[in-house]
């Protein structure tokens, strides 16, 4: 019998952003270990014209809770919606929704941030910060809280090379950023921010460094632990391999190489790409809750949640069995043939950009315009290198990340949590997850049939003729032009034809005299 899960049965639990990526994959498997678990609190938002209940729905009937639905037939009555605006300062929970909050929650799990890498400084600090705070003000209140799990990030210190599971303050107070927020115009919050986040290289990974000494200065008498994740990717094992939902992190930029339009990026192949499974992330979230509550550390407990000092592996490797996935099962309608061209220099990577990306752009759109259509594809590839250029920051670093108390919990749990709650990254086939990982990519996100495969290879065969017929003609129409401007080229070129025409007439001679 798992410990763990008979721990959560019976308890009320506290997930904020349960309708993101992580939160949705918490839910489920909280519900699949511990069915008879008392109700599970999330905090929504209405959103992209859906209500509260709707959004609830539409979790519930996803693939991702089939299996949930067999173990936990009656799993809608389980999960109370709260509407909740985290952006606003009392969450704009109603008085009677705070009131069975506070008197019935026994574990909280906060999952919520914006995690956007542009986000403004005053709405990053909104999330990241200020909430964090106000519901560590709402966990003080409740009498029945055995745990608070903050989840965090392993780039939260991703100015330091190597990075130990302890909290490293930032000079200024969180408690001043909060403040300051409150009076500083946009416009002098924008001048402030490249000094505010120093070497870090977005308002996300500074905000999410403030939020950690808010939860330690505010901890007060909870039992507190926070869970710092690497770059957190689709699932491992379960419910099922590949399981993706959104384009953070690598997502985006597997559809953007699998449809061709990502052809090159500036990366440095031998760095650890620090990848997690989401669900290695979860059950040790899940693990941590139970350790935390039940043997109540006397300090705030950090654990990294990372792969690259346990079980490393680099972008290169990674890079070419994405591209290896893609052979066998590649994307419906490319752009072009995928390719993969890594290079750390900074002019071979604009040069690949200019070549690969962007006349590849002007190309298409040019003939859109000739054939009646709107041009589109510059603007796509602007916002892709955009992004791209946002992300490069994390594909030519290496860190190092001690996981002391990860490696110490592991050694707490019975061998059937550690079986049923698997948080050992050692355990993890590469070369295996990365190929459910593009197919996940592929099956979840793009929706694609795997029945389109031959068509979608018929495809690649087509774009790889015109490629060869584009390049013999750019070459020619080159060739003509410098043999109309270089002696030297007329010469080589009458040297090649007299040459191929002796050639020729030796062959045909004899057929000649057989006839
Ligand atoms: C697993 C193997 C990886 C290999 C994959 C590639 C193989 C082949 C590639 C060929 C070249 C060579 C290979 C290279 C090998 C290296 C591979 C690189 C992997 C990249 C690893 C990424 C590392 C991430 C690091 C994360 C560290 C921190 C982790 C965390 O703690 S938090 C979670 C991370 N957060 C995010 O990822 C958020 C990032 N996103 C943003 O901040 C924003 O979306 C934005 C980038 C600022 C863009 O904002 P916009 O205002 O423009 O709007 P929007 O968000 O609506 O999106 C605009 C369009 O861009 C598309 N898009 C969004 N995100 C991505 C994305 N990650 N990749 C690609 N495209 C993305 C979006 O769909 C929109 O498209 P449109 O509608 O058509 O315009
Ligand atoms: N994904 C990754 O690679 C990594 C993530 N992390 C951390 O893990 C946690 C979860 O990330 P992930 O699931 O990937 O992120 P997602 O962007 O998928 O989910 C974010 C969640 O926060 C909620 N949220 C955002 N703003 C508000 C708001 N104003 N009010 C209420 N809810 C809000 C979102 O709700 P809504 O659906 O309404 O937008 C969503 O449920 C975050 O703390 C992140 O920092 C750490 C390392 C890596």
């Amino acid at each position: 019998m798992s410990m763990i899960a008979a721990f959560y049965s019976g308890k009320s639990i506290l997930i904020t952003g349960a309708t993101g990526f992580m939160g949705k994959v918490l839910m489920e498997k909280l519900f699949r270990t511990s069915p008879d678990l008392k109700v599970i609190y999330i905090l929504v938002r209405p959103k992209a014209g859906q209500t509260t209940q709707q959004r609830v729905f539409q979790i519930l009937n996803s693939q991702l809770f089939q299996k949930v639905k067999e173990v936990c037939p009656n799993v809608h009555e389980k999960i109370r919606a709260i509407y909740a605006d985290l952006n606003h300062n009392d969450f704009a929970i109603s008085k009677e929704d705070m009131q069975e909050l506070l008197s019935c929650t026994n574990i909280i799990f906060h999952c919520a941030a914006t995690v956007r890498f542009d986000d403004h400084l005053r709405h990053a600090v909104q999330l990241n910060v200020t909430a964090t705070q106000q519901l560590l003000l709402m966990a003080s209140q409740m009498p029945k809280l055995e745990a608070f799990i903050h989840i965090s990030t392993a780039f939260s210190n991703c100015n330091l090379k190597h990075i130990d599971e302890v909290i490293y303050p930032c000079p200024v107070e969180p408690k001043k950023i909060i403040d300051s927020m409150e009076w500083l115009d946009d416009a002098i919050i924008d001048e402030i921010t490249p000094k505010l986040i120093g070497d870090r290289p977005n308002t996300y990974t500074y905000t999410k460094a403030l939020g950690e000494m808010v939860v330690q200065q505010e901890s007060g008498n909870l039992n507190i632990a926070i869970i710092r994740p690497s770059i957190v990717g689709a699932t491992w094992q379960e419910p099922f391999p590949g399981w993706v939902d959104n384009l953070n992190g690598p997502s985006g930029l597997i559809i953007a190489a699998g449809k061709g339009f990502l052809r090159s990026i500036r990366a440095t192949p031998m760095a650890v790409a620090d990848l997690i499974p989401v669900d290695t992330v979860v059950n040790l979230t899940l693990a941590v809750g139970w350790y935390t509550a039940v043997h109540r550390p006397k300090s705030t407990l950090i654990y990294h949640c990372t792969s690259g000092n346990l079980n490393p592996c680099n972008w290169g490797k990674m890079g070419f069995q994405v591209l290896a996935t893609f052979e066998k099962a590649p994307f419906e309608k490319a752009f072009r043939r995928p390719n993969a061209d890594f290079t750390s220099n900074l002019i071979t990577s604009q040069y690949w950009n200019a070549v690969s990306h962007r006349a590849p752009a002007i190309i298409y759109d040019f003939y859109l315009r000739l054939t009646g259509r709107k041009p589109r594809m510059t603007k796509v590839m602007n916002r892709l290198l955009r992004t791209v250029s946002m992300l490069e920051y994390f594909v030519n670093r290496s860190w190092e990340w001690s996981t002391y108390n990860t490696e110490m919990l592991m050694s707490e749990l019975s061998p059937e949590d550690q079986r049923v709650f698997n948080f050992d990254v050692r355990q993890l086939n590469w070369l295996e997850y990365i190929e459910n990982y593009v197919l996940g990519v592929k099956k979840y996100l793009l929706k694609e049939d795997m029945a389109g495969i031959p068509e979608a290879k018929q495809h690649l065969k087509r774009l790889r003729n015109i490629h060869y017929l584009f390049n013999t003609a750019l070459f020619l129409i080159a060739w003509r032009l410098l043999i109309a401007r270089s002696q030297m080229a007329r010469n080589v070129w009458f040297f090649i034809v007299s040459f191929c025409y002796k050639f020729l007439s030796y062959f045909r001679a004899p057929s000649t005299l057989k006839v």
